[in-house]
């Protein structure tokens, strides 16, 4: 008979795996130019950078049982293909498409593909704004829209979802 040792690190790992697995996928995506958040316009977008979001949004979804994979493009097209990627994994969407949330009917469309709740979110409040901005191609398929919060308006989404997705999650 073989007998291998038994690797500790595997054991951990396979753990790990099964209870990610178990855990309700949540992906957030985020659209153009919002790379460039913490240097962008700082006094409508605020100094906090992209990347310090995400790990903010993966730290929040373990606290409220969830797994939290971002994503950001500067391409519509690329956009699509991340929802229709997460489509199989996914339970639920956080959305910051930025400015084609007034003009995608794709991103619409890849969305209401998945038949999965998503929160659409805005850094700014996109109603104090341009006329054109208080349009959006996702209000209207959204389970909710938070806009003007800053960073924090990522975090109560993620709330949202987890208090619908994770049951003894109060949101
Ligand atoms: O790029 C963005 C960012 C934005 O989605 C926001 O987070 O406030 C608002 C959009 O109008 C704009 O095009």
């Amino acid at each position: 008979m073989c007998s291998r040792p038994v690797d500790p690190l595997d054991v951990a790992d396979a753990r790990l795996d099964r209870m990610t697995t178990t855990r309700p996928l949540v992906g957030v995506l985020n659209g153009p130019n919002l790379n460039l958040l913490g240097t962008r316009q700082p006094e409508i977008y605020g100094r906090t950078t992209l990347a310090d979001i995400e790990a903010r949004c993966v730290r929040v979804g373990q606290e409220l049982g969830l797994v939290v994979e971002c994503a950001q493009t500067n391409h519509e097209g690329a956009l699509v293909d991340r929802v229709q990627e997460w489509r199989e994994r996914a339970s639920a969407f956080v959305v910051n498409a930025a400015a084609y949330t007034h003009t995608s009917v794709a991103i619409r469309d890849a969305l209401l593909a998945t038949d999965l709740p998503f929160v659409e979110v805005h850094l700014s409040n996109v109603h104090a704004r341009e006329d054109f901005r208080h349009r959006s191609y996702l209000a209207d398929v959204a389970v909710a829209v938070i806009a003007g919060c800053g960073a924090d308006g990522y975090e109560f989404a993620l709330r949202h979802l987890a208090g619908r997705l994770v049951p003894t999650v109060t949101a």
